[in-house]
């Protein structure tokens, strides 16, 4: 696939098959596609090397892995792709606004609740074998249009911000419905070029502020809090042990430092590597790492099992991973964070906080509401209140 410049964007503006944009350029993949047999994340690096060994030259996989590593993921071979060098992106054009119905599963005093329960179980468990150290507990929002929700603008407007990548993929139609995940995610699972890994785990928030002084104020307050670090620390050590079996050389030589997006602050650790065996490739790599304790928690499969029986919405390709890959074994997968699922009118929203010993359940249903801005403001959303 050549590098593309592309001045204007009229191409990434029309309806992909699959697209990701970001400040290194876009991915996209137009056509229909072929669908690469489903199956769980632990099959996911036999499967797309037995898709490349008889795929056409120059053939690529996207799509979505869904939350739940034991759930069937669904990746797209489209007929063309390509890759463009980055370009100066025009102004998305004003869209019409629809008339929205919100409707929130919970509301923030619902999900303050699911985290009260939590930090009961963490002071129950605390010091025992097996403890619940944290766990990422989500919520939605199911947005109703009063007609049909048009994505290819609303994929520009989420790629402006240069800290993300925009993101839209297929999803498995429901009931005979197709649908779509969009997104603006500022997360790295885990890129690949040759034998080279990078991954840039996030986790420790903080909402951005309109004046200046008191931006700086909250990204200081982050970096300096116990608990946030805390939250954070967990995270970049699971993904350094996920890592450390496939890598000759692994390290995180900046160390934690603050990251932000338009709407949040927060905690990163850009973690680099060099694969011991490079024949290992991005998708198989993504798998292993999915879900981290950025989306899910530690002990991974109790955290898992609670969000199962505490959360009221089912996260489906919510806080899974989506992502592309070539015949290479190159390719980069994203945490499938600030995202919605489109169907037809209606966009459902997802945001999520970790949680951990000293987390402030009002604190935490605020955060959830601010990681809703990217997605509100690139649907032309707004809340009554600040505070959803
Ligand atoms: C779960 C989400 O975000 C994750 C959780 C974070 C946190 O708890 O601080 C930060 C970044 C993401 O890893 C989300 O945006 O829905």
């Amino acid at each position: 696939m050549a590098m593309v410049a592309e001045r204007n964007n009229a191409a990434a503006r029309s309806i992909p098959c699959f697209a990701f944009r970001n400040a290194g350029g876009a991915v996209l993949g137009e056509g229909p596609g072929t669908v690469l047999p489903r199956g769980p994340a632990a099959t996911l690096g036999a499967r797309t090397a037995a898709f490349f060994r008889d795929a056409p030259p120059g053939a690529v996989l996207a799509g979505a892995m869904p939350f739940g590593r034991e759930a069937a993921d669904y990746l797209v071979s489209p007929h063309t792709s390509r890759r463009l060098a980055p370009a100066a992106a025009d102004p998305a054009p004003p869209g019409d606004t629809p008339r929205w119905r919100l409707r929130h599963e919970p509301d923030a005093a619902g999900y303050a609740a699911s985290v009260r329960r939590v930090l009961g179980i963490m002071a129950q468990e605390a010091g025992t074998a097996d403890a619940l150290t944290k766990i990422v507990l989500s919520r939605s929002l199911v947005a109703e249009a009063d007609a049909p929700i048009g994505t290819a603008l609303l994929l520009e407007r989420l790629s402006a911000d240069p800290a993300v990548t925009g993101f839209l993929v297929p999803l498995p139609p429901r009931d005979g419905t197709a649908r779509l995940l969009t997104g603006a995610t500022p997360e790295l699972l885990l890129s690949r070029r040759g034998a080279r890994v990078l991954s840039h785990p996030l986790a420790g928030s903080a909402r951005r502020q309109a004046d200046p002084a008191g931006d700086r104020a909250a990204a200081e307050a982050l970096f300096r809090s116990d608990k946030d670090q805390r939250e954070h620390a967990i995270v970049a050590e699971f993904i350094l042990d996920t890592l450390a079996p496939f890598c000759a050389v692994l390290a995180a030589p900046a160390g934690t430092q603050l990251t932000s997006t338009r709407s949040m602050w927060h905690l990163g650790t850009r973690i680099e590597g060099e694969l011991r065996d490079p024949s290992v490739g991005a998708a198989e790599l993504a798998a292993a790492l999915h879900p981290t304790p950025a989306v899910c928690g530690v002990p991974r499969d109790k955290a898992a099992r609670l969000i199962g029986e505490i959360e009221r919405h089912d996260r489906d390709f919510y806080a899974g991973a989506v992502g592309w890959c070539d015949a290479a074994g190159d390719g980069d997968w994203y945490v499938s964070i600030r995202c919605a699922e489109i169907a037809g009118n209606t966009a459902r929203l997802y945001a999520g906080a970790g949680i951990v010993p000293g987390s402030d359940p009002g604190a935490e249903a605020d955060e959830t509401a601010a990681k809703y801005g990217a997605l509100l403001e690139a649907l032309g959303i707004r809340m009554k209140d600040d505070s959803p």
